[in-house]
């Protein structure tokens, strides 16, 4: 687990440690006080630009009327039982963006961090996960994917990158100037099998999650039945090797070149998949569900998730930021519960210390002001 944490202007926080000693850390203080901002240092430790989605200029410390985030640090000691593991990221210069991690003081690249610590989380902006656009939801889940199966980045990465380039080909072409078709060829198949990747990849997280949802029974939220919209998802669900899905995807993309040309638009490929969800119980698409609702499935997918990478060398973290929001006590309470019985290091937010009292006397409480630890 995490046995502590230090903070150097990194957004609110010029200079903050925090030593912890129990297993879940509960934030709580006043709306601003800087709790997200300990849960955004804490997903930095995987590749990846952490759970805001920002920038590493954004998350230097900025003073009133200063332009340009200062150079910052996160740095964390894991300790096994056995031995230290001292974990560090951020930036070497004010707005500097390319942020470094380093390994027991070694350079290293980001990936490596997956052989220490695996962060998931949950946020506000999740409660609306399924009735929210669509790229928001695949995002989500593509996250869960790599969690697990950190091939699955470069698969997206590769294919969004040639998905760009070949747009653009094919827009120069429909505006008269001359696209070369060879490269054309070379990008569709660059994206074929980057696709079929992908797909693979996310229909396999998928099952495996849908069975350890199935296996979780309905403690303590709402189960949901998933699924993926995608024809190469749907392809590999039911056992297609990936150069058939590959050669599938190149056919599709060849004969939408000139509707996505006319359109300025992809309108063909996996990146126009989704995750779709039911909610077992009620039979009713999640997007139908309240805000709770949806908060409640997103919370069990998380559980489902954590599950599946506790057998995993790398420990999980759960970040849970304004945790009870949406829920009432007796769910308040079950969610407790539930990350103990996990066994795994949690980190939770909220506004008032009453919304933890099932944790008071288990967890660490610590109390947060303008960007201190109290
Ligand atoms: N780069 C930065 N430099 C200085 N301060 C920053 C920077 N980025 C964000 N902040 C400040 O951090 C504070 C927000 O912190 P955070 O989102 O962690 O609050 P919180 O405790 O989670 O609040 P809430 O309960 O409202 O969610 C704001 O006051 C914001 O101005």
């Amino acid at each position: 687990m995490i046995s502590s944490l230090a903070l150097t202007d990194f957004r609110s926080y010029a200079a903050a440690t925090l030593s912890i000693e129990a297993a879940s850390v509960v934030l709580h203080g006043p709306n601003g006080a800087g709790k997200t901002n300990v849960l955004e240092a804490l997903s930095l430790f995987t590749p990846g630009k952490g759970l805001r989605g920002a920038s590493a200029p954004e998350m230097g410390r900025r003073e009133p009327g200063e332009t340009t985030g200062r150079a910052w640090a996160v740095a964390a000691v894991l300790d096994d039982g056995q031995h230290e593991t001292r974990l560090g990221t951020g930036v070497l210069s004010p707005g500097g963006a390319r942020r470094i991690v380093r390994i027991d003081g070694e350079t290293a690249p980001p990936g490596r961090l997956l052989d220490h610590l695996r962060p998931v989380w949950a946020t506000p902006e999740q409660d609306r996960l399924f009735s929210d656009a669509r790229a928001a939801r695949l995002k989500f889940f593509d996250r869960l994917v790599f969690a697990a199966d950190p091939d699955h980045a470069a698969s997206v990465t590769t294919y969004e990158k040639a998905l760009k380039e070949r747009l653009r080909l094919l827009v120069d072409g429909a505006e008269g100037r001359e696209a070369d078709p060879l490269w054309l060829d070379a990008l569709e198949i660059r994206l074929a099998e980057s696709g079929a990747a992908a797909a693979t990849a996310r229909a396999s997280a998928l099952a495996t999650l849908q069975t350890a949802i199935d296996a979780r029974g309905d403690r303590p939220f709402p189960q949901a039945d998933l699924g993926l919209t995608g024809e190469a998802e749907r392809m590999a669900a039911e056992g297609a090797d990936a150069d058939a899905i590959a050669a599938r995807l190149r056919e599709g993309l060849r004969a939408a070149r000139a509707r996505d040309a006319a359109a300025g638009r992809s309108l063909f490929g996996p990146h126009r998949s989704d995750l779709t969800a039911l909610h077992r119980e009620k039979n009713r698409p999640a997007a139908e569900g309240s805000s709770g609702e949806q908060k409640a499935l997103v919370l069990n997918l998380i559980l489902a998730q954590l599950t599946r990478l506790a057998g995993q060398p790398a420990a999980p973290i759960l970040l849970l930021d304004e945790a009870p929001a949406h829920l009432d006590a007796a769910r308040r309470a079950a969610l407790f519960d539930e990350i103990e019985a996990l066994g795994l290091q949690a980190f939770l937010t909220g506004t008032e210390r009453a919304l933890f009292e099932g944790l008071e006397g288990r967890a660490q409480f610590v109390r947060v002001e303008a960007g201190r630890f109290g």
